[in-house]
């Protein structure tokens, strides 16, 4: 057992709170958990299946006395929940944040960082497509990349402990700067997303059209855009809204291609989609020689709200 902090508060109850409190206790890296959530149905089923030691009714109370308190919420609630904490937070915590963007988030949050409190934002780069407090598990981080945010001030103490917090519950922990984080994310997340989001809708519009059974006899491809498709709707309204500049970028660039791929099919430019994808298949294969597959395995758990 090796505690890290005294008391965490997590704010927001879902799959990545809920899978924190799980690795937290997996490895007894702290002493008490308290969480809380907006909604009173969610504090009832984190309540019902021991998800945290305590569970309270508000933020606020939720980090009285905590050394370390974990923003759990969508990216554009961050700000308001921030509010919420400031007057209650004790001098010396950490407060930190698991929110898929990092320049919104850091905007949002730090004016209201009180003086003598830490402010280190986070970002572990693993998820589901499910949510909610029955979602998560201890293994979630496991081999997975949490990206941290420090800037120029930032403790080097504090930064340490929040380390150990992450490679304790299983993940490597990187440090990157904001705008490197966004531009960096909307490549291999944000974008992913919109363009999972925009296939099934494609098929789904397909479907009603011709009658056909475009869905129901998906191939493999298809199935995975399907599974990133069922992400949260809030959370990922919340995350194109708030790193709209990086994703716009990225599809930019996306659609460009796109269209030459396009004219490559029209014209019957055979020699263009083989050496695109033999360019891409090597990129893979390269993942894979590297080590660096590390996706996580499914574990089959569904979420509710
Ligand atoms: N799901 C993923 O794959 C993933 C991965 C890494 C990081 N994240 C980030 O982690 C954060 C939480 O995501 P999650 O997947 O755990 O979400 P979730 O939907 O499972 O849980 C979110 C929690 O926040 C609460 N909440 C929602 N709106 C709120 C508001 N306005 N004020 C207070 N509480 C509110 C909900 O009640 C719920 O308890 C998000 O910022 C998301 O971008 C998600
Ligand atoms: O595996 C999934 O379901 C995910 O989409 C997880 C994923 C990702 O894009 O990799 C989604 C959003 C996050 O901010 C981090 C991780």
């Amino acid at each position: 057992m090796a505690r890290v902090y005294e008391r965490v508060a997590l704010i927001g109850l879902g799959l990545i709170a809920g899978s924190m409190a799980h690795a937290m206790r997996r490895g007894g890296l702290a002493g008490e958990i308290v969480g809380t959530a907006r909604s009173e149905e969610t504090r009832r089923v984190a309540e019902d299946i021991g998800l945290c030691d305590r569970i309270v009714a508000t933020a606020a109370e939720a980090v009285e006395g905590a050394d370390l308190v974990v923003l759990a919420v969508p990216v554009g609630a961050m700000g308001e929940v921030a509010e919420e904490i400031a007057p209650h937070l004790s001098p010396g915590a950490t407060v930190t944040d698991v929110g898929s963007v990092k320049k919104s988030v850091i905007e949002a949050v730090s004016p209201h960082i009180p003086e003598g409190v830490h402010f280190i934002p986070g970002h572990p780069l693993a998820g589901t497509e499910h949510s909610g407090p029955r979602s998560g598990f201890a293994e979630l981080f496991d081999n997975r990349w949490c990206l941290l945010v420090p800037d120029e001030g930032t403790e080097a103490g504090a930064l340490e402990r929040l380390t150990e917090l992450w490679e304790e519950m299983g993940a490597h922990v990187d440090v990157m700067d904001a705008e490197h984080h966004d531009l960096v994310l909307a490549v291999t997340s944000h974008a992913p997303h919109l363009i999972a989001y925009t296939m099934v809708g494609v098929a789904d519009d397909l479907r009603r059209v011709t009658d056909s059974e475009v869905i129901k006899y998906s191939a493999a491809g298809f199935r995975d855009f399907t599974r990133i498709a069922a992400s949260d709707p809030t959370m990922w309204r919340d995350v194109f809204l708030t790193n709209k500049e990086a994703t716009l970028e990225i599809l930019g660039r996306f659609t460009e291609e796109l269209f030459a791929l396009q004219r490559a099919i029209r014209t019957g430019d055979g020699q263009h989609l083989h050496d695109y994808f033999t360019r891409t298949r090597a990129i893979r294969r390269g993942i894979i020689e590297a080590g660096q597959d590390t996706a996580a395995p499914d574990f089959g758990r569904s979420g509710t709200r």
